[in-house]
């Protein structure tokens, strides 16, 4: 056992092979089975009706098909198109990622065991690899692999021992701008815990949550940094106009947030107000803490009494780059509070960063969700979205720094750890107005509400 320099024989591997793909011997044997007992004729029509009945439901429904037939029939049509072995096997050899059996001589390569086509740009494959390869080695590969397969980028994930996911993008998925999010009208039709922001590169919608969650956007300037908390707001636009939710902005660049002046709870744009503004954010989560504490609320439920409390940082760079190094400190540890203590009484924090540097990234851990948008330094990738994810293919320094890629960034899927890409809706200044609208005139009157709905 183990010591022989022969391989198996032909007829065995055959066998495998069959086991490993039944469908490609049982589709005919099936057909050629039905038309020995049923007739030809019969037969031919039944699978010519099959046929049309995926056609009409192409051409009727796509809706429907593009979301349950679609990605099986496009991952099927793909194994046997793209990933069939010769033209696999050459990719994974101009790449060093096959290996050579020592013994027998015969060259070992991954295994595609499952291909997955879950959008019409992207392909996920489920790979064995050889026995000694690790992940590790596909993310020091995937630039040319990418090009070997001819693809946009790769991205590579461990699913568990001996057994890769690779995500193929084979194209850019968002070659459109994304239309604002509708204002809801009533505050209870929305849910903080799922927000709708944009859409993700499976062309499914890309939700937030916002009740006890702090949020880091990171994004050269022009990147669209801003269409994030946009569409967020237009999305809890009632319970802003309801008292639900309340705004604290600081805006030391007084460019886009200061169209929201106006529905601000808070807003400040010079140095010392902006830390005002800060200290008082702290005190305001203190207080609610001592109400939680002595009874007055049991647990937090949005209310007039209990709203949510959002902290907007724009320039979060800038803020905490100020000039006193004792202000700078102090923010530090204020923002500390609010990012340990502020899930627990609904203040919420958003912060807004240009270049993620030393001072922005070193507080980066106290938000729980982060959001990469185009940057300039691949290095700065990982220092925003974690270890490896630029390595998982967040290839956020490669988006083109042109105004059609705006607001197209990345996330890191909790579990997995996989970047998503994904693209915010733009809000532009008239949107942003409608909403300040919204919101001050008090569309909730349900004569307006007829007249708008
Ligand atoms: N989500 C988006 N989709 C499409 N285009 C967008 C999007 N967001 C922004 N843009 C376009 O990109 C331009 C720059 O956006 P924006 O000012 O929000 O970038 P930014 O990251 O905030 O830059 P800065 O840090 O300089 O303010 C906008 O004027 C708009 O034309």
């Amino acid at each position: 056992m183990g010591t022989s320099t022969r391989r198996k024989g032909v007829e065995v591997r055959a066998l495998l092979w069959a086991g490993r793909h039944p469908g490609v011997l049982a589709t005919p044997a099936a057909v050629t089975a039905a038309g020995i007992q049923c007739g030809w004729t019969s037969t031919g029509v039944a699978v010519g009706s099959a046929v049309a009945g995926v056609a009409g439901w192409y051409r009727a429904h796509p809706a429907s098909y593009d979301r349950f037939a679609g990605p099986v029939l496009r991952a099927w049509s793909r194994r046997w198109r793209v990933y069939v072995g010769p033209r696999w096997h050459r990719a994974l050899r101009a790449c060093e990622l096959s290996k050579t059996d020592r013994k027998t001589g015969v060259e070992l390569f991954p295994r595609i065991m499952k291909v997955r086509s879950y959008s019409p740009t992207i392909d996920t494959l489920h790979v064995r690899i050889v026995a000694g390869q690790h992940a590790r080695q596909f993310e020091t590969k995937l630039l040319e692999l990418a090009e070997a397969l001819r693809v946009e980028r790769i991205a590579v994930e461990r699913i568990k021992p001996g057994v890769i996911g690779l995500v193929l993008e084979r194209r850019e998925p968002f070659t459109e701008v994304i239309p604002a999010p509708d204002l809801p009208y009533e505050s209870g039709s929305v849910d903080v815990n799922d927000l709708y922001i944009g859409e993700t590169e499976y062309g499914e919608e890309w939700r937030i949550p916002i009740k006890g969650k702090h949020i880091f956007i990171a994004g050269a300037t022009g990147a669209g940094k801003n269409s994030v908390p946009m569409s967020l707001l237009r999305g809890l636009a009632p319970l802003i106009r309801d008292g639900l939710v309340r705004l604290w902005v600081c805006d030391p660049k007084q460019f886009e947030f200061s169209l929201l002046r106006d529905i601000c709870h808070r807003y400040a744009d010079t140095e010392s107000s902006c830390a005002e503004l800060i200290t008082d954010y702290v005190a305001d989560m203190q207080a609610t803490q001592r109400a939680f504490a002595s009874g007055q609320h049991r647990r937090l439920t949005v209310s007039r009494e209990t709203p949510l409390n959002l902290l907007i940082l724009d320039e979060l760079g800038a803020l905490l780059a100020y000039g006193d190094p004792m202000v700078a400190r102090e923010l530090r540890r204020q923002l500390a509070l609010v990012g340990s203590q502020g899930r627990a009484t609904g203040h919420s924090m958003i912060g807004l960063v240009q270049e993620p540097t030393k001072d922005t990234v070193a507080i980066r851990d106290l938000f729980t969700l982060r959001i990469c948008l185009r940057l300039t330094a691949a290095a700065h990738v990982d220092g925003v979205l974690g270890e490896n994810a630029r390595l998982r293919g967040a290839l956020a320094d490669e988006i083109p720094d042109i105004p059609e890629t705006a607001g197209i960034g990345y996330v890191v899927r909790q579990r997995s750890r996989v970047p998503l890409r994904v693209r915010a809706a733009y809000v532009d200044d008239s949107e942003v107005a409608e909403l300040v609208a919204f919101v001050t005139t008090g569309w909730s009157q349900p004569n307006q509400q007829q007249a708008v709905a």
